[in-house]
């Protein structure tokens, strides 16, 4: 099995603020990765520097091998998708906006989309239910939907690693079950490398190969859902006591917040 993302000793920040520092971690091609950690702890900022959108303060990311840094924006595009959180305002249509994502693989001077283009948006549309909004202005789209709209064009650039930044944010519990299912899907059949920021920790331990669990800008701990979200890890990264029990069906752990008052009442600190 072939190393796709190896990260060394890495750092990269904001000029006279936040950085991250010490990241180390390797993943192989087809693994399902999970981001997790309190809000603010430099998960975003870890995806800015995986992407290259912030540059390498010291340390190096590769990929399949290469110094990310090297590739050229087009090589990255043809390999790295990223999906991050936004509220699109844009007043294209779906169908164009989604094609955007075979810009990459445009040719110069190629002012028309191909059969074979449209002919994979199409599919991706389909598959992330976006192809019956197709005409519709994606500024007039609910959250989820742009949400979807914008997986749909991300795998359009028919990436080996999708980054993806709380793409659950804005969906429902079907919708977030089904996108999820279809992440899996997606990582089984086409061994697309995802790595996903998650604030909810069940759906990141159910789905999850491996997990990546931040604090104040370095990696506290990484593994298997099974050893990262013990009560212990959870409580001492976000300060909130919770209980963890094991999914009687999946065998993950499922994670339960429990409510000041009743600590209170059971008389626990
Ligand atoms: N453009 C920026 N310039 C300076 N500081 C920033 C910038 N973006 C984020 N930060 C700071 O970096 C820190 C980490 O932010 P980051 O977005 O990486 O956290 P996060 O773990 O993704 O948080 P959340 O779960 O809330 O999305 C925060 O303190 C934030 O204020």
């Amino acid at each position: 099995m072939k190393e796709l993302l190896t990260l060394n000793n890495f750092s990269c920040g904001y000029k006279n603020g936040f950085s991250i520092n010490g990241i180390s971690f390797s993943l192989i091609e087809g693994t399902f990765t999970g981001i997790i950690g309190p809000n603010g702890s430099g998960k975003t900022t870890l995806f800015r520097g995986i992407s290259g959108d912030l540059p390498v303060r010291s340390g190096s990311v590769l990929f399949e091998d290469r110094d990310l840094s090297l590739l050229t924006l087009r090589e990255k595009a043809q390999k790295i998708a990223i999906v991050s959180q936004f509220t699109e305002t844009t007043h294209i249509t779906v169908e164009e906006y989604v094609l955007m994502g075979r810009m990459p693989y445009r040719k110069p001077f190629q002012f028309f989309d191909k059969a074979e283009d449209i002919d994979i948006a199409h599919h991706y549309m389909q598959l992330t239910n976006t192809y019956r909004l197709r005409d519709k202005s994606m500024a007039e789209l609910s959250g989820g939907e742009q949400q979807m709209a914008s997986i749909a064009s991300a795998l359009c650039q028919n990436p080996a690693l999708l980054l993806l930044d709380e793409p659950t944010s804005h969906l429902d519990i079907t919708h977030q079950v089904k996108f999820m299912n279809l992440m899996q899907k997606l990582n089984d059949e086409l061994k697309l490398s995802v790595i996903m920021i998650v604030h909810d920790l069940t759906l990141a331990a159910e789905y999850c190969d491996y997990l990546i669990m931040m604090k104040n800008g370095r990696i506290h701990r990484k593994g298997s859902p099974e050893n990262v979200l013990t009560y212990e890890n959870i409580e001492h990264v976000y300060d909130t006591v919770v209980v963890v029990k094991i999914n009687p069906v999946s065998g993950k752990p499922v994670v339960f917040p429990v409510s000041e008052r009743r600590l209170r009442e059971l008389n626990i600190p």
